[in-house]
């Protein structure tokens, strides 16, 4: 890939936990404006890849770049500031207030020096406009006075995407979005990271529902023990021996669908 198209690049990464290297020398690059996919079997290393990349847990070795800065020991806060960012898990939804102030107060959390931006945002109708429109962007719109609590699972997960955007990412990073979703609430991902991808995002997501990766992704990366064995097409991955090798036994689901 020439390097401007490189939006990420991940360099000669590692990451031990005691003796295992649950990141090992791994290295792969997103491009701009693609949906890239990691897969690999239970306990390949997702997770701490990823943790890594957003800034959660700092690697032994290796580069994290982004746009050409290099990120490795930035703090997660400059990442995000960078347009690095990443899609939480439900604890960063408000269940009590309703589906518009959340994503009100995450777009007034994105201004700088605003001591009180909670009390700010219940007030501020510009921010309630852009709040409008984001909820409409993540497939929302009907919802917006429902209390967060109430919404159902795969709702809570768009809002959780809808409150990542309110901080103006250039790469989304999404940990298993579609986890725990029934076939319907899956479509409204995939078709909200469709949408996202048609507007030019850069979407890196780790993902076991291997209909979704192959449906979405432009190129996949496969992580087998902490490295990366092979970053292509979805069709050169499905084909890949070694791909094919590392989850023979492993994930029926998986194998299956390769
Ligand atoms: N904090 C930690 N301390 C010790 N070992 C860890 C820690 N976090 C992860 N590991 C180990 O590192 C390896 C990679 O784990 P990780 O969760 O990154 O894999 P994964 O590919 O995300 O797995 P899964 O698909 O099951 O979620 C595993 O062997 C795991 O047990």
């Amino acid at each position: 890939m020439a390097e401007s198209q490189a939006l990420l690049r991940v360099q000669h990464l590692v990451k031990r936990f005691g003796a295992l290297a649950a990141t090992d020398d791994a290295s792969f690059e997103v491009a701009r404006g693609e949906v890239h996919a990691l897969i690999g079997p239970n306990g390949a290393g997702k997770t701490t890849l990823i943790h890594q990349i957003s800034g959660a847990l700092a690697p032994d070795a290796g580069q994290i770049v982004f746009d050409g800065q290099d990120l490795t020991r930035q703090p997660m806060a400059r990442r995000v500031q960078a347009g690095l960012v990443r899609s939480y898990q439900i604890t960063s939804i408000f269940k009590r207030f309703s589906v518009l102030d959340n994503l009100a107060l995450a777009l007034q959390a994105r201004r700088p020096g605003r001591p009180s931006w909670w009390r700010s945002a219940l007030r501020d109708e510009a921010v309630y406009a852009q709040a409008q429109a984001l909820l409409a962007r993540i497939g929302l719109a009907s919802q917006a006075d429902r209390v967060a609590g109430s919404l159902a699972h795969g709702e809570q997960r768009q809002l959780e995407v809808g409150l990542a955007l309110a901080a103006q990412p250039r790469l989304l990073l999404l940990d298993e979005p579609m986890a725990g979703m029934g076939p319907d609430e899956s479509e409204r991902m995939v078709a909200l990271l469709h949408s996202l991808k048609a507007e030019g995002l850069t979407l890196l997501l780790v993902e076991h529902d291997m209909d979704a990766v192959f449906r979405l992704a432009d190129r996949i990366s496969t992580l087998v023990f902490g490295r990366v064995i092979a970053s292509d097409t979805p069709q050169a991955i499905r084909e890949h021996p070694e791909v094919r090798k590392a989850y023979l036994g492993e994930d029926e689901e998986l194998e299956a669908a390769l």
